[in-house]
C-alpha cells in the first residue's frame, strides 16, 4: 500500500473503536479525504490532483506526516491532521514542526478524536528531535488547544495573495 511515511512513526494504540490511526495513503482520495478538508476550509481537489500532490510530498522526505483516522466500519476517513517539519539554522540547526490542517469529521467531533490526533502528532514530532511544534488557529479553536497541551505565545499575522485567494474568500 503507497503510503505516505511510515507507520512505525505512529504510537500505539493505533487502532482502538474502530478508528484507525495511520500515515496518509494514496487510496484515501476515494475514502473521502477531500471532503473531509472541505469542513475546514477550500479543498476542492480532482484525483489528479490529489495523486500529483502525494507523490510531490513523498518525494519530499522527512518533511510532510499526514496522518488520517479511518473508521474501519465505513472505510471512510473521519479525521486528518499534518505535522511539517522544517530544517533551520537556528537553534543549533534544530528542527521545528508546524501542525497544519487539523479536522475531524462534524459527526465524529466531541469524541477525543482531535486531542488523538494531536497526540499522534506531538509523538512524531518528539520522535523526529522537533523542539518545538507551533500552530496558528482561530480564537474559537484555542481552548481545543490548551487541551492538548499547547500555550498561546506570540500573534499570528498573514499576507494573503489576493490574486490567488481573493480577499472575498479569506
Ligand atoms: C492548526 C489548525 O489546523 S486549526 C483548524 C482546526 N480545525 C477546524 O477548525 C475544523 C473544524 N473543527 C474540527 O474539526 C474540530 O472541532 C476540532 C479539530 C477543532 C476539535 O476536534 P474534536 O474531536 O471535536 O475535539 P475533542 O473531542 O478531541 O476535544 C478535546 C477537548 O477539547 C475540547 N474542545 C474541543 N473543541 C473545543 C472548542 N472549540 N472550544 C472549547 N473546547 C473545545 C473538548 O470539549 C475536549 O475537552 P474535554 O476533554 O475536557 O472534554
Amino acid at each position: 500500500m503507497d503510503q505516505l511515511f511510515s507507520n512505525k512513526l505512529i504510537k500505539e494504540p493505533r487502532k482502538a473503536d474502530n478508528i484507525e490511526f495511520r500515515a496518509l495513503e494514496i487510496t484515501d482520495f476515494e475514502k473521502g479525504f477531500s471532503e473531509l478538508l472541505q469542513q475546514l476550509t477550500e479543498a476542492k481537489f480532482e484525483k489528479s490532483k490529489f495523486l500529483e500532490r502525494f507523490i510531490q510530498m513523498k518525494n519530499q522526505p522527512d518533511t510532510y506526516y499526514i496522518i488520517v483516522a479511518e473508521d474501519i466500519t465505513t472505510n471512510r476517513i473521519c479525521a486528518t491532521g499534518c505535522l511539517f517539519v522544517e530544517k533551520k539554522f537556528i537553534r543549533s540547526c534544530g528542527t521545528c514542526a508546524h501542525i497544519e490542517d487539523i479536522v475531524v469529521d462534524s459527526r465524529y467531533r466531541g469524541k477525543n478524536l482531535g486531542l488523538k490526533v494531536i497526540e499522534h502528532l506531538k509523538h512524531i514530532g518528539n520522535t523526529l528531535g522537533c523542539y518545538k511544534l507551533i500552530l496558528d488557529c482561530d480564537e474559537k479553536n484555542v481552548k481545543f488547544y490548551e487541551k492538548c497541551g499547547f500555550e498561546r505565545k506570540g500573534v499570528q499575522l498573514s499576507c494573503y495573495n489576493t490574486t490567488i485567494i481573493p480577499k472575498a474568500k479569506l
